[in-house]
């Protein structure tokens, strides 16, 4: 039996690892574990996936970016699209989930919806898709449009393609045909897939403005967010779950996994050389142009070892003029002001820019932070993103892992084959789902 005596919640983590091609860090892709193609090898991607699943982690995630992204001289990435790579992930494994990003804004929801319940029938009931809305405005261009429709109207799209992609999901399995009159879609058909081990796919959403918070409060089965302080994520949680219940489902049905960066070392002071190791060998060039966009200035414009200028950190974005993510924005902001940071060291604390929590420590510091999240009712678990693959990974694997588990926190081995069962959702159908979307 595990020993819960360290823990005050029942359940054990939620632990997802998100595979950023290669890693997180901008030099990730020069590690000499790599090979220089890796990010475009399906060998890589099943070998990751089968240290993942060695560690009994839940979900294999992958983002998307349908368009070559910012400069290509830097870090390789996104070069394939997810579910192709989920395919092979899923053919070279038994038991992990497979998570798959897709936009609302850019794809089709009966196409969507065959692909990811294809993918899901093959793996037996093991797949869920990450809705996104997509905020890179030159990606726009690849399917004819002259600029990103704003966010307004790619969240009410967005609510509209869930549901008639969760209604197609539901014809299938209960072999009704479909008719589904909207704003932005018109269909009438049905699926040809067959109801998948786990009933039809999960959902699972990422956009932390309010339109993509009640998105997800609504209609997802997980929550990917980005919260940098445990205040900001515990009212995060807050505020989902109760837009969950406002809508009549059940909150524990939505299970809020914010991100996490790991850099590990044996010890903190190894965990500190390897970071720093990888700051100086990264263009800083990439991470001043990626913080920029994340936050709607220029880096230049700004004196570094001064705080963020008043006119950042006290007025809000516009919703109607900023295009990139209001989550990552908010996440960003709210922890220089929380704790009074000068740009360098909030770019310090960001790993790059990037907007997610990092923590560098030993495999003990990161089951702390892991715990205290999970018990302060921050998290219902992380989508990890270690600093790079594959050592990255396999130090969480062979040293965090066993540590959740003798603090009762983390399973032993898979106790159930579906990821619906594993987030603890009901199946599609049965009474206590009546509520649900899917
Ligand atoms: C944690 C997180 C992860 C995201 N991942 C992706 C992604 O993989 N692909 C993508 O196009 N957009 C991604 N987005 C952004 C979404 O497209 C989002 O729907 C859009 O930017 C609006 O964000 P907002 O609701 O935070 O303003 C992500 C956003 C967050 C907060």
């Amino acid at each position: 039996m595990p020993d819960r005596s360290h823990t005050g919640r029942p359940g054990h983590v939620i632990l997802n690892v998100n595979v950023l091609d290669v890693g997180i860090t901008h030099d990730a892709w020069r590690s000499s574990d790599l090979h220089p193609l890796s990010f475009v090898d399906t060998g890589y991607f099943t070998e990751v996936g089968r240290i993942a699943e060695r560690g009994t982690l839940d979900a294999f995630f992958l983002a998307d970016g349908p368009g070559l992204r910012e400069d290509p001289r830097h870090k390789p990435g996104r070069a394939l699209e997810p579910t192709t790579i989920l395919g092979a992930v899923a053919a070279a494994t038994s038991n992990i989930g497979l998570i798959g990003t897709l936009s609302t804004t850019f794809n089709d929801p009966w196409e969507l919806a065959y692909r990811i319940a294809s993918l899901d029938y093959v793996s037996g009931g093991r797949v869920a898709w990450n809705v996104v809305t997509t905020y890179a405005e030159d990606i726009a261009g690849n399917f004819g449009l002259t600029e990103l429709p704003d966010r307004d109207t790619r969240y009410r799209r967005a609510a509209e393609f869930v549901d008639a992609v969760n209604d197609l999901w539901a014809s299938a399995r209960t072999r009704t045909p479909l008719r589904f009159d909207g704003e932005f879609f018109n269909l009438a058909g049905q699926l040809p897939v067959p109801p998948s081990a786990q009933g039809q796919p999960l959902l699972v959403q990422a956009g932390g403005s309010p339109a993509g918070r009640e998105l997800a409060g609504r209609q997802a089965h997980a929550v990917f967010s980005a919260e940098l302080s445990l205040l900001a994520g515990i009212a995060h949680y807050q505020h989902v779950k109760s837009v969950a219940t406002k809508a009549g489902r059940n909150p524990e049905h939505v299970r809020i996994l914010p991100g996490l960066i790991t850099v590990i070392g044996s010890t903190e002071a190894e965990a500190k050389a390897r970071d720093a190791e990888s700051a100086a060998l990264a263009p800083s060039s990439h991470a001043a142009a990626r913080f920029s966009a994340t936050l709607g200035i220029d880096l230049h414009s700004v004196d570094l070892d001064a705080p963020l200028p008043e006119s950042v950190l006290d007025e809000p974005a516009d919703p109607s003029r900023f295009r990139g993510s209001l989550g990552f924005r908010e996440s960003v902001i709210r922890l220089a002001a929380d704790e009074n940071l000068t740009v360098r060291q909030l770019l310090g604390r960001l790993g790059g820019g990037f907007g997610h929590r990092k923590i560098v420590g030993s495999p003990e510091q990161v089951a702390d932070t892991i715990e205290h999240w999970w018990n302060a009712g921050a998290a219902d678990g992380f989508n990890l993103m270690p600093d790079r693959f594959p050592d990255g990974l396999e130090i969480f694997v062979d040293e965090v892992v066993p540590i959740l588990r003798r603090r009762g926190l983390f399973r032993h081995e898979y106790e159930a084959s579906t990821l619906r069962e594993r987030f603890g959702v009901p199946f599609p159908g049965s009474a206590s789902s009546a509520s649900l979307a899917g």
